[in-house]
């Protein structure tokens, strides 16, 4: 009994000291004056129990969250990991996810697979081990109606302390650069649109561009124009795709313009996509007219991607910026009126009238802003090139002219091969003859393809060139009768007349 209240006793003293020495350190601490001092010791503890958890446990993470900072868009980094992941996952993991990527060639969507929640795998890199986590958290409550419900994916990364510069300096650089060739190469390519989707104009949709697929079949090899003229083309993109370096070393932006003119007709469209297509890029076509502020335009431009073609259809239609300069006091003007209509990121929706100014485009193709983002394109199509304001169109904006033109001699057999495919159309003694009015006829590309078309099941080479050949003719007599000779010749005729 005595050694049990002793016990009690002994017990009561240490649970005295250790509150008085516990209510001591709160007060010392408290009252610590002297900030730097409060810091000393804060900084030591700290020091001391991360040295113990390295000791226990020596492993670090790092994070690849699938929407950063609460943002509307999947983070780059993310989809990146996801991406590579595929390469390692798919291997070792039991439980994988499955999600639909189109693929470039059209055809059937290709599943990617990657680890579902919850799921671990291994990596190796240069002798280290590392493992990857895959999980997801609930979307955050204040979900604005156009964040994604979904769970928010993210995957984590453990490796080992003594791994840390190796990790962070080249195995995350490593499989980014990885992720992001895996996602080129499943990617479906797109054609986007800055026509903007009214049901969506709530505020708080953010994307400028909406897209389809892209699966123009256009290529090169089957379009129609001087075998050298094209063989330069494709070696203008090829040194132009392969110029980072080049670009980097004399410091200029990695793009380059091209226009393209000639008449209705003569394969400008169709180049555009020929060159998608060999390069592998995207296309935004970006329809001007609806654009409706420098700003708007702008924000256009920072949304667009790298590897990709940013076309100008029919420039010169577009707006005041075919014709000259206009003052610095009317583009002010519409400047001011601009930030009057309210809201700068849907500007002009009192007013569609667009106020796109030639500085403004000016700026948006060769200015400070369109060096973000890189290896671009930027192709204007125009039927009248006369029509633009030089600026516009001098080297460094527009680096490489193109003429589209009338359909020649070489065009033509090209042409007749391509729509006449099996039958000797070369043998027909109306190829010849075709092709002799074609020198001396002006007949668009689209035009000899429309007559080379088969129009029913019996239509062969023959019934072909012969639609083709009166077309020519028709044409011929048409151009002889409009010339001014003619004219003067019916003036006179009319004259005698006495009409
Ligand atoms: N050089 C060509 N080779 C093969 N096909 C051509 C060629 N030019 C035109 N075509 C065909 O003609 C059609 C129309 O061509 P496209 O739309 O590219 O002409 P365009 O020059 O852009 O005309 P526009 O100035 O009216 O916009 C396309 O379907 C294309 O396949
Ligand atoms: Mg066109």
């Amino acid at each position: 009994m005595m050694d049990a209240l002793a016990a009690y006793s002994w017990f009561g003293q240490l649970s005295v000291v250790v509150s008085v020495v516990a209510v001591c350190w709160t007060m010392v601490w408290q009252n610590l004056e002297h900030i730097r001092l409060q810091q000393f010791f804060a900084r030591n503890i700290n020091r001391r129990a991360r040295r113990l958890a390295a000791i226990v446990d020596p492993y670090l993470s790092l994070t690849f969250e699938e929407y950063e900072g609460g943002r509307i868009k999947s983070s780059d980094a993310f989809k990146e990991v996801r991406s590579y992941l595929t390469t390692v996952s798919t291997r070792d993991v039991r439980h994988l996810r499955a999600e639909c990527a189109g693929t470039r060639d059209g055809g059937a969507d290709k599943l990617v697979l990657s680890m579902a929640k919850g799921e671990e795998v291994a990596d190796a890199f240069r002798g280290a081990t590392v493992w990857w986590f895959a999980d997801a958290v609930p979307p955050p409550r204040d979900a604005v109606p156009y964040w994604s419900r979904a769970e928010r994916r993210y995957f984590r990364l453990e490796f080992h302390e003594s791994h840390r510069d190796l990790v962070l300096n080249h195995y995350v650089p490593h499989v980014r650069r990885q992720g992001r060739a895996i996602m080129v190469q499943n990617r479906q390519r797109r054609l986007y649109t800055n026509i903007h989707r009214e049901d969506y104009d709530d505020g708080w949709y953010e994307d400028v561009w909406t897209h389809v697929p892209f699966d123009h079949p256009k290529t090169f090899d089957k379009l129609a124009m001087d075998p050298a003229k094209k063989k330069e083309i494709m070696d203008d993109l090829d040194m132009f795709r392969n110029g980072k370096e080049y670009h980097n070393r004399v410091g200029k932006a990695w793009k380059r313009g091209y226009l393209l003119y000639g008449p209705p007709g003569t394969g400008k469209s169709t180049m555009v996509a020929a060159m998608a297509n060999y390069l592998d890029y995207d296309v935004y076509d970006l329809e001007l007219t609806s654009v409706k502020t420098n700003t708007e335009l702008r924000k256009l431009l920072i949304e667009t991607k790298s590897k990709s073609i940013m076309v100008f259809e029919d420039i010169d239609c577009s707006l005041g910026v075919a014709g000259k300069r206009r003052s610095k006091e009317e583009e002010d003007k519409d400047v001011e009126e601009d930030m009057a209509d309210g809201d700068p990121r849907r500007p002009g929706k009192k007013d569609a009238r667009s106020k796109v100014t030639l500085s403004g485009l000016l700026n948006f193709i060769d200015g400070l802003w369109s060096a973000c983002g890189e290896e671009r394109l930027i192709v204007f199509t125009t039927n009248h090139p006369e029509k633009l304001d030089p600026a516009l169109i001098r080297t460094g904006r527009m680096d490489k002219w193109i003429e589209m033109s009338y359909c020649d001699a070489e065009s033509f057999g090209f042409l007749a091969r391509m729509h006449l495919d099996g039958e000797d159309a070369e043998g027909h003694e109306l190829f010849g003859v075709a092709r002799a009015l074609l020198e001396e006829v002006n007949m668009v590309p689209v035009d000899v393809g429309e007559h080379l078309t088969r129009k029913s099941v019996g239509d062969d080479a023959g019934s072909c060139l012969a639609r083709l050949v009166a077309a020519l003719e028709k044409a011929k007599e048409e151009e002889a009768a409009n010339k001014p000779e003619a004219a003067a010749a019916r003036a006179e005729e009319d004259g005698k007349k006495g009409v």
